[in-house]
């Protein structure tokens, strides 16, 4: 099974529930595309926060060189994101595809992030708590409900009842777990997460 990760925005704890599920699964990780930070990148992160021997680490299709929207980093980089050229890479495992920012950040001037996802894939939201994270979300979920794939949804930060409630009750999606707000996150903190999700993650 492929699982894409989104996420309400950018920065939302998407690379951390990416490693999470990677753990939980023993599965493989792809970031189709990478915008900066090509010395530490979130396959990189991804790699050093699992312990499972399993999990491949997939090449990215794209490794942009600036910190931004694909669509604009790979103009400084002087090319064109070609959609057709992403390809998700050949695996017998489940496999955890992690997409860049939310769901409509451009990778040129016709296609975005939500292009990648594929009819056959399982979706995870990644809802970070802050405040306008209702707007956030709830928008998010509207736009993947018209593709008619199965949503789950992964929050972030110390629990807050009614923005959890509203979003799960406004939206039917599956609620897959609660990542609380931790000073540090390491191979341990992970595993625990990874044991926490397991099995709502294989009854997804
Ligand atoms: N629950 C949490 N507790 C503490 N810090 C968190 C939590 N969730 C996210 N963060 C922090 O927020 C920052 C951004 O997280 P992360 O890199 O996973 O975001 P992202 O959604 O993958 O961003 P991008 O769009 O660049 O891929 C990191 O420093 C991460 O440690
Ligand atoms: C560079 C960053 N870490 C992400 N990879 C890309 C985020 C793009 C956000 C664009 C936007 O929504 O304004
Ligand atoms: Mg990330």
């Amino acid at each position: 099974m492929n699982f894409f990760i989104t996420g309400i925005s950018t920065d939302v704890g998407k690379t951390l529930a990416s490693a999470i599920i990677v753990e939980a699964l023993e599965a493989d990780y792809w970031k189709p595309i990478q915008a900066g930070d090509l010395e530490y990148s979130d396959s990189h992160k991804v790699k050093e926060l699992i312990s499972n021997n399993k999990s491949k680490i997939h090449k990215n299709s794209y490794a942009l060189h600036t910190p931004m929207s694909p669509h604009g980093a790979a103009d400084i980089d002087g090319i064109k994101i070609d959609l057709k050229k992403i390809v998700p890479p050949q695996t017998e495992n489940h496999l955890v595809i992690e997409g860049a920012g939310g769901l409509l950040v451009p990778l040129n001037n016709t296609d975005t992030i939500f292009d990648l996802i594929r009819p056959d894939y399982k979706v995870i939201v990644v809802s970070r708590h802050y405040l306008g994270s209702i707007n956030h979300s709830l928008l998010t979920i509207e736009k993947l409900q018209e593709k008619n794939l199965e949503i789950g949804i992964i929050f972030s930060g110390n629990e807050h009842p009614t923005t959890e409630s509203i979003i799960l009750n406004k939206t039917g999606v599956s609620f897959l777990g609660r990542i609380n707000e931790e000073d540090a996150f390491n191979k341990m903190i992970v595993k625990k997460y990874a044991d926490q999700l397991k099995t709502g993650l294989e009854s997804f």
